[in-house]
């Protein structure tokens, strides 16, 4: 039976959980990098530059003495710097609209980032909480926004509809021999702001940044994709300073044979990659993951990713109610957003509830209520959703096209759920009505991003729904000081939690592809990762600071279930007979000891 390890952490996994990531710097000495550069050459490369952390003998070998201030700082001091200008930009900037300071932020640490990696990612994994909200949502979405403007360097690579027949030779232009995770975004549907054509490239950089700060994939390894197809967003077709192609998105096959001919050219250059699909309009999500999932190592983060995050705050929920995990079969779950990331979660919750309840996935929708912009979806509506039909309901329960409202109001459901993009829609009638749930304790998940884009605040949660519920919304909000004096604790229900896992356990399993038990253990994982005590109080998930012990544990149960399910083929060194002997704690080591962390290595010069 599934589920049976969520009834808390052992006292060893809690012990191990407090050695976050917060200044864990690694006492190894880190062995040599070769580098084919001398002078300048190498303070102007943020791969190899440390600024003021080159030691004297290095600058000497390297031919940078007299290039730097006279005195060598190590890596904690210059952190400690950088914290320091931070800080001084947080207060001289007090009091100017949120946008401005968000961006200021990100330029800052966007600059450190094209100076030098190494100290970007230091800083970055050692303050994630502050850090995750500038490089990641919410600003990252600001960023997009404002890309063509922003643009300074380019990171990443860019194909566009005007590379086809090209791309195959275009791939080896990257410069780094070695890819091991890509992110690849069309910009069709970044976070809920809609279609933003190239400017999306912000969202490939984002997680691929949480991908270096939380699975330690090494960032000489990461590429962030581009697929520049046109845009349909009058706006930006009409701006001059655009830079993306200035034309209407490709359609059907013209746009398939785009993806497929990036697919074959990543595909041959690095056969080990794993591709993580992000942000692209529903009708394309589920295309390309049904068109490439048994074919390439691939996933849907908006799909799948926020699915298994989802489902582990809905277990959550049914424990922070003090029952049993089983009793999730009689939940009652409105999903209020029926796109990519509403109806993975509902299949993905559906399927759950069929296996714990033996019975069949159609017997398992029952409590579940799906709606969209037309409202509650029943099977009479007209021009169904394929991916919706398993979930629409009898209109005899309730009408076609109910609104929230209406729904809650006759369900008074344990869960309320938002991924629908659209800002405000659990409104003051609709928290209200959420008072009559049938949970002691009910949950109000409002997932959509940006902030402005989430279904409500925080604040407005606990003032109309009642002190007594459960929070989770995808953007980061402060938690809520409650009238009784208590606080109510705001929880982040962000695929952030999973994505970093689901491809580093896919990397180090050598799976050719991620299998839907390899999903399912990630979501198990997290799931369990709370404590009973943390969950009674409404925390759902982890502390963001853990993001790299949650990630190790996350990787392990993937990689073990790419075990289980026999494909999994060993990376470097340690083959599948290897991975198939380790136990559960060899697993997390093992992990553990791929991540890449942030330290100077000795850079010795090729002759
Ligand atoms: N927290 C997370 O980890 C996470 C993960 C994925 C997506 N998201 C967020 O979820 C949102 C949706 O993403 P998506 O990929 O599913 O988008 P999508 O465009 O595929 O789907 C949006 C859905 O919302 C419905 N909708 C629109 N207006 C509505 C309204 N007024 N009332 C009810 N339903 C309405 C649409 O009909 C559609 O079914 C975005 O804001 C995205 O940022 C969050
Ligand atoms: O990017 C995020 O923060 C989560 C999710 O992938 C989204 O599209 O909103
Ligand atoms: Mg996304």
């Amino acid at each position: 039976m599934m589920w049976k390890n969520i009834a808390g952490l052992s006292k060893a996994a809690a012990a191990a959980r407090t050695h976050g990531s917060r200044r864990c710097f690694s006492t190894a000495i880190p062995g040599p990098c070769i580098v084919h550069k001398r002078g300048a050459d190498i303070l102007h490369d943020p791969w190899f530059n440390k600024d003021t952390g080159f030691p004297l003998t290095e600058r000497d070998r390297l031919g940078i003495r007299g290039l730097l201030p006279p005195r060598v700082m190590t890596c904690v001091q210059q952190c400690d710097r950088f914290i320091e200008s931070f800080r001084s930009l947080e207060n001289n900037t007090k009091g100017e609209p949120e946008n401005v300071v968000a961006l200021a932020k990100w330029r800052m640490l966007n600059r450190l980032h094209d100076r030098n990696e190494t100290l970007y990612y230091r800083v970055l994994i050692d303050n994630i909480k502050d850090f995750a909200p500038i490089i990641y949502t919410p600003t990252v979405g600001l960023v997009c926004q404002n890309y063509s403007g922003l643009y300074r360097r380019p990171r990443g690579m860019y194909f566009s509809a005007k590379d086809k027949g090209e791309m195959m030779s275009m791939i080896y232009n990257w410069p780094a021999p070695q890819v091991d995770m890509i992110v690849i975004t069309d910009g069709s549907r970044i976070l809920g702001l809609g279609d933003l054509g190239v400017q999306g490239i912000g969202i490939p950089i984002g997680k691929l940044d949480m991908y270096v700060a939380a699975a330690g994939i090494n960032p000489q390894r990461v590429l962030p994709i581009m697929l520049d197809v046109g845009t349909n967003n009058e706006k930006l077709l009409q701006n001059d300073l655009y830079l993306g192609v200035r034309q209407p998105r490709l359609e059907g096959e013209e746009y398939l044979e785009i993806i497929d001919e990036f697919m074959e050219a990543a595909f041959t250059r690095w056969p080990k990659a794993v591709v993580q699909f992000e942000d692209f309009q529903a009708k394309w999500a589920f295309g390309t993951l049904e068109r490439y999932r048994k074919k390439f190592c691939m996933f849907n983060d908006d799909v799948q990713g926020t699915a298994g995050v989802a489902l582990a705050g809905l277990l959550g929920t049914v424990r922070a109610q003090g029952r049993p995990i089983s009793d999730f079969v009689n939940q009652k779950i409105v999903v209020v957003g029926a796109g990519s990331a509403g109806l993975g979660v509902t299949k993905m919750a559906v399927q759950a509830v069929a296996r714990m309840a033996g019975i069949s996935e159609s017997e398992a929708t029952k409590n579940f209520y799906l709606i969209d912009k037309d409202g509650l979806v029943t099977t009479e509506r007209t021009k169904l959703d394929p991916g919706a039909v398993l979930f629409a309901k009898n209109p005899a329960e309730i009408r076609e096209g109910a609104s929230i409202v209406e729904v809650v109001k006759k369900v008074r459901p344990h869960v309320l759920l938002g991924l629908s993009g659209v800002g405000g829609i659990f409104n003051e009638e609709v928290l209200k009505a959420m008072r009559e749930s049938d949970s002691c304790k009910p949950a109000i998940f409002a997932m959509s991003n940006p902030t402005l884009n989430a279904e409500c605040t925080a604040a407005d949660a606990f003032k109309h729904a009642g002190g007594n519920i459960v929070f989770a919304s995808g953007s980061p909000f402060e938690n809520v000081e409650l009238e009784n004096g208590k606080v109510g604790h705001v929880n982040q229900a962000n695929n952030m939690y999973l994505f970093p896992g689901i491809g580093l356990g896919t990397l180090l399993s050598g799976a050719r592809i991620v299998t839907d038990g390899m999903l399912q253990a990630a979501s198990e994982c997290l799931a369990s990762y709370m404590t009973d005590e943390e969950v009674q109080k409404g925390i759902l998930y982890p502390s963001i600071n853990n993001i790299r012990h949650i990630t190790a544990e996350v990787g392990a149960a993937v990689l073990r279930a790419a075990v289980t399910d026999d494909i999994a083929e060993g990376h470097g060194d340690v083959g599948p007979k290897d991975l198939s002997h380790m136990s559960k704690e060899d697993t997390v080591n093992y992990i553990t000891r791929n991540m890449w962390f942030p330290v100077y290595s000795p850079l010795v010069h090729e002759k």
